[in-house]
């Protein structure tokens, strides 16, 4: 694929997303309206406060990082209105140049899956994203109208493999009778998704950065890994090559309250994403 290719907006997800991380660094932001931020950027925690705080962040950052992670629950806190919220949010941060990752790790049977990915993938519609989190929970082969309806659309899927807390591992580390454990499977699942797609495959993984050495499993899914945990959580990009040994530049880190903390003053939002964007960058090539 040209480079110019890459760019057009009907190319593949994965294709988009490689050449956003190449050209403005790998690092996703979160839009994470926690009441408790609210509170410390002094708004109040209501549509109006919510508006504000969102519209802040797409201002200081769509034009600068790869990618805008809105986290759909504190929107859909506040009904209706926090939706029509969110819907112009993804729009603007579009609009603006950065891609959107809409994080709502839906997973449902098969046919009410279809609906949801209508809702994020569907070219037309309000709330259409650049990719969507899903759970696998429901069997992998749940996941098949998203999967198809990304391919249809030139969007993407980040699925839920091995993720940043700790009680994951209860699932995700329970060992089939194949010997696989289920976070290896899902890894294995976008493996095939992705098999010969250039420069890269549009179905990810998410990862955890919290996750300490990852070596015995096999995280080259020639996808994008989503590795949130950086911040709040603990993890620091100067765990990142640690933890995803060579996968690591197919690595979008995110940090969602490590940024937002800084606000509102967007200068300080701008810093503070790009401190973690330096780190990152020296962290990855130091490899
Ligand atoms: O395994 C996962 C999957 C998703 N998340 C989401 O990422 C952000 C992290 O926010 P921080 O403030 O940087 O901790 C949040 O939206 C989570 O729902 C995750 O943390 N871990």
């Amino acid at each position: 694929m040209t480079a110019a290719e890459t760019t057009a907006p009907d190319a593949p997800f994965g294709a988009r997303l490689r050449r956003a991380m190449d050209d403005r660094g790998p690092l996703c932001v979160g839009i994470d309206p926690h009441a408790s931020l609210l509170s410390d950027w002094g708004l109040n925690d209501d549509i109006a406060g919510l508006e504000r705080f969102t519209r802040t962040v797409v201002e200081a950052l769509a034009d600068r990082v790869a990618v805008l992670k809105p986290q759909s629950a504190f929107f859909e806190r506040f009904g209706s209105r926090g939706v029509a919220v969110l819907e112009k949010a993804v729009a603007e941060a579009r609009h603006a140049g950065a891609l959107v990752l809409m994080d709502a790790k839906r997973g449902d049977i098969g046919s009410t899956m279809a609906a949801y990915a209508e809702t994020y993938l569907r070219k037309d519609s309000p709330l259409f994203s650049d990719a969507l989190t899903v759970s696998p929970y429901l069997g992998y082969g749940s996941l098949k109208p998203a999967v198809d309806l990304a391919r249809d659309s030139g969007s993407g899927l980040f699925v839920l493999a091995l993720t940043s807390n700790p009680e994951g591992a209860e699932v995700q580390r329970a060992v089939r009778e194949d010997g696989r454990s289920i976070g290896a499977t899902m890894l294995a699942h976008l493996a095939e998704e992705n098999a010969g797609d250039s420069p890269m495959g549009s179905f990810g993984a998410v990862v955890g950065a919290t996750l300490g050495d990852l070596s015995s499993f096999d995280l080259d899914i020639n996808g994008p890994l989503l590795a949130p945990g950086i911040g709040a959580q603990g993890a620091t990009a100067a765990d990142l090559p640690a933890v995803f040994g060579p996968a690591v530049r197919h690595v979008v880190p995110n940090v969602s309250r490590g940024v937002l903390s800084h606000g509102p003053d967007t200068g300080a939002l701008r810093s503070a994403a790009a401190r973690f964007a330096t780190e990152i960058a020296e962290s990855v090539t130091a490899r």
